[in-house]
């Protein structure tokens, strides 16, 4: 299985990508020296400033649950999918020391010595356990570095995690669990809202073995944030995108053409629509445009874990929404393949694979 990665599907302009390094560390780099300027092998001129909203959705998990509420909480997820692509989910019922434990093994295993992390070096897409620094190049042919470390790891249906930090396993399988049946029932709740049978999307999609990948991204401050990015405007693979943060702002948004800052309260869940879940609705959810972006002041870690449907799945838009729709507005694809195009055919031509998978009228 490919690699689904945060930085895998970008903007036109970024085309084609030598992806793969491990040179030392940015962290280390960060670290080490007293940096006034951006190296120019990260040089990637940008404008990280974005809008503030209040009117970003919440969603309350826990009316889901409420018999009195149920209805309500539906349409207000369907409507944040159509409308943002993008929600701040609460009351999730994941324990806030679940999440801070994930947080810590993670901050953990970058902290590790340089040697250690080495062995994780990606050879390519396939390795389920993946960590290092990204590279991207763009249609004119400049290849930068992304301002982040990363470590990606496959958890599901088969569980990859490093040896070290020991407690990382531990944490791991727990948080990739609870998150799976979390996705599950958001999912079900879309389900609702299609006026599909409940379980329509988890069996077609084949929910039980879905592909779970999780991402920790470490952006270490960065002395001219408009000069770097952490990660490019990108969509995700999947069905919905689960963040957390360590309290340091950087994801942004793409909504009505402008950028806005996804800010949340503590103990909450940013979670955005990705792409199979707009092919499969045949467009109704939106898979959101979205960027982290980097600051002088304090470094960020953000962890992802992406829910997808099973690797085996051909998802193309759900049969009873053509049918009401009276055309597919997608093709469909196997979502082991859709992953394996992210990272070849989708910088080829410089279009997102998204885009590629849109049928147009003419
Ligand atoms: O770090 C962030 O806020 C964004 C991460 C992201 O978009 C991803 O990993 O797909
Ligand atoms: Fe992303």
């Amino acid at each position: 299985m490919a690699s689904i990665t945060a930085a895998d599907q970008d903007l036109s302009s970024i085309n084609s990508y030598q992806p793969f390094e491990y040179d030392t560390g940015l962290k280390v780099l960060a670290d080490s020296s007293n940096l006034k300027s951006v190296p120019s092998k990260f040089n990637y001129t940008n404008q990280p400033n974005a809008l503030t909203s209040d009117s970003i959705p919440v969603i309350d998990f826990s009316a889901l649950t409420d018999p009195d509420q149920r209805s309500k909480a539906i349409h207000d997820i369907a409507k944040a999918c159509q409308e943002w692509g993008f929600f701040i989910l609460v009351n999730h019922g994941i324990p806030e020391e679940l999440m801070n434990a994930v947080s810590r093994a993670t901050k953990e295993f970058f902290n590790l010595p340089e040697g250690e992390k080495k062995q994780y070096e990606a050879k390519g897409a396939s390795d389920p356990i993946k960590c290092g620094n990204f590279n991207v190049t763009t249609t004119s042919n400049q290849t930068f570095t992304l301002w982040r470390d990363y470590l990606k790891l496959y958890v599901h249906p088969e569980f990859h995690c490093p040896l070290k930090p020991q407690i990382l396993r531990e944490v791991l399988l727990e948080y990739s669990q609870r998150t799976r049946k979390l996705a599950r029932e958001l999912v079900e709740a879309v389900s609702e809202t299609l006026e599909l049978e409940k379980q329509y999307v988890d069996q077609v999609l084949k929910l039980e073995s879905s592909f779970q990948m999780f991402a920790a991204n470490f952006y270490p401050p960065c002395p001219q944030p408009d000069q770097a990015i952490g990660i490019p405007p990108h969509t995700d693979p999947g069905l919905f995108t689960f963040l957390i943060h360590n309290g340091v702002a950087g994801l942004q948004i793409q909504h009505d053409g402008q950028w806005f800052n996804a800010e949340s309260p503590r103990n909450s869940i940013l979670v955005n629509v990705a792409d199979q879940l707009e092919i499969f609705t045949n467009g109704r959810c939106k898979s959101v445009m979205h960027r982290a972006v980097v600051n002088s002041e304090r470094e960020r870690m953000s962890i992802v874990v992406a829910n997808g449907p099973s690797s085996e799945a051909v998802v193309g838009p759900a049969a009873p929404l053509v049918k009401r729709d009276g055309r597919a507005f997608y093709r469909p694809m196997k979502y082991e393949e859709y992953v394996v195009s992210q990272l070849t055919k989708s910088r080829l031509d410089g279009k997102p694979i998204l885009e590629q998978m849109k049928i147009h009228d003419d």
